[in-house]
């Protein structure tokens, strides 16, 4: 565990695999989760590569920061750890919310992306009217009130069948992050648009989502990954938003692939 002060605040991140690899993955999670969602992949994933995890501002351990907080603050955040950990280029690998801050990092800073993983995300999630209702139904009854809506779009009914506790675990995960947090990130979710900025990506880049995907549908990932020149479109089968939990080992095996055609 290593906790560093970025932008204002103090932010929990990992530095996990090898310290002296070519190579740095940097993972950014989605909205209601922590880092350790990525863990699953990790287990899955070559041993010569560095990993450096974190929980992005107002989730996880880290603090609350200024909230509501834009997706470039959160771009900004990771901009920072990884100049204060040395990584000076990495490929960003972000799910949803997370996919949309490795999008602001590649508009923020270019140079220091070797190349883009973008799972189940979109270059614009959702509409203003749709995040606007989720704010106020959280301020008003808690995260709780919604949770189980939230779990039957990231995970799909096989998942609630065969895996109900861990189903219970990831309750738990969502329910704790703070309100505040919660909601800052839906606020910047709801801000983000960078159909613009992501359409100059000029990186190696792969695009995934699950084919059952409740909350940024296959249809609407396509549509972000079209966008980029050349990207790669995978879709995971039988599997929700959150592939790294629900599919590990199909997702490491695609980012394995993707990252052996990168070269040295
Ligand atoms: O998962 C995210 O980061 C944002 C997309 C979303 O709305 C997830 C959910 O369905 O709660």
């Amino acid at each position: 565990m290593a906790f560093a002060e970025i932008g204002g605040t103090v932010l929990h991140y990992e530095l996990l695999g090898d310290p002296e690899a070519d190579r740095t993955i940097v993972f950014a999670n989605s909205l209601g989760t922590d880092f350790r969602i990525w863990l699953p992949v990790f287990d899955e994933l070559d041993d010569d590569i560095a990993i450096l995890l974190y929980d992005k501002r107002g989730h996880g351990l880290s603090g609350l920061g200024k909230q509501p907080s834009s997706i470039e603050d959160h771009a900004q955040d990771v901009i920072d750890l990884c100049a204060l950990v040395g990584v000076d280029k990495a490929v960003f690998c972000g799910l949803s919310v997370g996919g949309l801050i490795a999008q602001g990092i590649w508009k923020l800073k270019p140079e220091l992306v070797e190349a883009i993983i973008l799972c189940d995300t979109a270059a614009k999630i959702g509409t203003a009217e749709m995040w606007n209702t989720r704010i106020a139904a959280i301020e008003a009854n808690g995260i709780a009130s919604l949770s189980t809506q939230v779990l039957e779009r990231w995970f799909t009914p096989n998942f609630f069948k065969e895996r109900e506790i861990d189903l219970e675990g990831y309750r738990q995960m969502l329910e704790r992050q703070p309100v505040a947090g919660y909601n800052g990130v839906c606020a910047a979710i709801r801000d983000a648009d960078f159909t613009a900025s992501t359409a100059t990506i000029k990186v190696p880049a792969l695009v995934v989502v699950g084919d059952q995907d409740g909350s940024t549908p296959p249809d609407l990932v396509r549509a972000t990954a079209d966008l980029i020149p050349g990207a790669a479109f995978e879709i995971i089968k039988g599997c929700g938003h959150i592939p790294c939990v629900e599919q590990p080992e199909a997702l490491a095996r695609l980012i394995s692939r993707f990252l052996s055609r990168l070269g040295d």
